[in-house]
C-alpha cells in the first residue's frame, strides 16, 4: 500500500492549506484529479520530501518514507523518487543517449529496474538517441524524460500532468507507452492529471483533490459511479466498465464485448478475443425504456434494476442502474422520471446509445 496523510498550511500570502488522507495500492498507477490550484502538485512534492509538510507520515510498502510523529523523514535521494513534470526538464546540451545515461548513473547499484535497452525498446526512442532534445517534439521529449526517469530506477514514479503541454496529436502518441510502461513495470506510479481521458486510460486507482483536501479515493470504476461526487456534474460523467472481447462480426462492423452485467455490441475493434478492455459509458448517452423496447436503431438495450435516483441539477436527475455485477449511470430529465413513474427497484432497460474507448488501440488501427 501507499498510505499517504499530510497537513501542511504554507505561511504568507498564499495560506494554502494542504489535508490529505488516503490510502492506495502500492502497485499500479494512482491518478490524482482536481481542479487547478487543489494542491495536487503539492502533494507530489511532499511525496517526493521537496516539501517538508508540517504533519504528515507516508509509508510506500513496508518503508516510512515520513513519519513527523516519530521525528522520520527520509530525505528526497533516500525516497528515490523519479519526477516527470509538463516540461521534460531535459539538458539541452546532452543527446538524448547521454540524458538517458544520466538517469542510469543516479540509480543506486542493488536496485531493481529495467535496464538502458528494454526502456529504449518500451519508449520506441531508439532512433532517437543520437539527437539532443532541441530536435525532438514535445511528445518525444516528453519519452526520453520518462525514460531518464525510469533508469535512475525509482521506488516510486511522480508524474506531474506529462501530457499537460502536448496538443491532441502528441498526447495521443505518448498516451499508448505510458499505458505499456503501466503493463510492463512493476514500479508504482502518482500520476496528477485535470484530465479525466487520462483517468481513463492510465489509472487503475483514483484520488479525487478540491481546494486541498482528499474528497475521496478507490478504483476508477467505483469512483466512476458515485453520485456523492463532483464528478457526477461533468458532462463526461459516466461508469467505466471493464470488459473482455467476445467476438467480431466484421461484415456487420460489430464487436460484441462481456462485462460483468451482460454483453454489449460496439463498432469493429481491432483486439483479439479475449483481450481486456474498459470503456465508459457516459451518463448522457443512456435512455432508459419501462417496457422492452423493440424496433430501434439502438444496439444495445440491457435489462436492469433501477437502484437510485438522485437529482443533479434543476430538472435533470442521475440514475443508478445494477446490471448483474455492473453499475451503469443514466442522466435523464426529472420529466422523463415522472413520465415514466420511475422508482427505485423498477425493472427497466438501459438503453446506449454509444461508448467511448478508454484502452486500447482505435479500430483504424486494424490490419
Ligand atoms: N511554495 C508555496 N508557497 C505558498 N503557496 C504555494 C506554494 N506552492 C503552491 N502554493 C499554493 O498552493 C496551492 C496549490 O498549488 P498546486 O500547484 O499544488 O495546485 P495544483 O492542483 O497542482 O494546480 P495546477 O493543476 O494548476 O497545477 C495554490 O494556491 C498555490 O498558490
Amino acid at each position: 500500500m501507499l498510505q499517504v496523510q499530510l497537513q501542511h498550511r504554507f505561511r504568507g500570502t498564499s495560506g494554502f492549506s494542504l489535508d490529505v488522507d488516503f490510502a492506495a495500492p502500492a502497485a499500479g498507477v494512482t491518478a490524482v484529479f482536481g481542479p487547478s490550484g487543489c494542491g495536487k502538485s503539492t502533494l507530489l512534492t511532499a511525496l517526493a520530501g521537496l516539501l517538508m509538510p508540517q504533519h504528515g507520515r507516508i509509508v510506500l510498502g513496508c518503508r516510512v518514507l515520513l513519519d513527523t510523529a516519530h521525528q522520520v523523514a527520509l530525505p528526497p535521494e533516500q525516497r528515490r523518487c523519479g519526477m516527470v513534470f509538463q516540461d521534460a526538464r531535459l539538458f539541452p546540451h546532452l543527446s538524448v543517449h547521454r540524458n538517458l545515461r544520466y538517469g542510469e548513473r543516479r540509480a543506486p547499484a542493488a536496485a531493481q529496474g529495467p535496464d538502458f535497452a528494454s526502456v529504449v525498446e518500451l519508449l520506441g526512442i531508439d532512433h532517437l538517441l543520437a539527437r539532443r532534445p532541441g530536435h525532438l517534439s514535445g511528445g518525444e521529449k516528453q519519452r526520453v524524460a520518462l525514460g531518464r526517469a525510469l533508469l535512475s530506477r525509482p521506488s516510486m514514479l511522480l508524474m506531474d500532468e506529462p501530457l499537460a503541454a502536448l496538443d491532441a496529436a502528441r498526447k495521443a502518441e505518448l498516451l499508448p507507452f505510458l499505458a505499456r510502461l503501466r503493463e510492463t513495470l512493476r514500479v508504482p506510479v502518482v500520476y496528477v492529471t485535470h484530465a479525466l481521458d487520462e483517468v481513463d486510460q492510465l489509472a487503475d486507482f483514483l484520488v479525487l483533490m478540491e481546494n486541498g483536501q482528499t474528497l475521496a479515493s478507490g478504483t476508477v470504476e467505483v469512483m466512476s459511479t458515485r453520485t456523492d461526487l463532483p464528478l457526477v456534474h461533468r458532462r463526461d460523467a459516466g461508469a467505466v466498465l471493464p470488459c473482455r472481447v467476445l467476438t467480431h462480426d466484421r461484415g456487420r462492423g460489430l464487436t460484441r464485448l462481456s462485462f460483468a452485467g451482460g454483453e454489449i455490441q460496439v463498432p469493429l475493434r481491432s483486439e483479439e478475443p479475449g483481450t481486456a478492455l474498459r470503456l465508459r459509458i457516459l451518463a448522457r448517452d443512456v435512455s432508459i425504456a419501462t417496457v422492452e423496447p423493440r424496433h430501434l436503431s439502438m444496439q444495445n438495450v440491457l435489462p436492469g434494476v433501477l437502484q437510485s435516483i438522485k437529482p443533479v441539477a434543476a430538472h435533470e436527475a442521475m440514475l443508478h442502474i445494477r446490471l448483474g455485477d455492473s453499475t451503469l449511470l443514466a442522466r435523464v430529465t426529472q420529466d422523463a422520471v415522472s413520465r415514466l413513474g420511475l422508482a427505485q427497484g423498477a425493472s427497466i432497460w438501459a438503453l446506449v446509445k454509444s461508448v467511448a474507448f478508454t484502452a486500447g488501440p482505435a479500430v483504424e488501427d486494424i490490419q
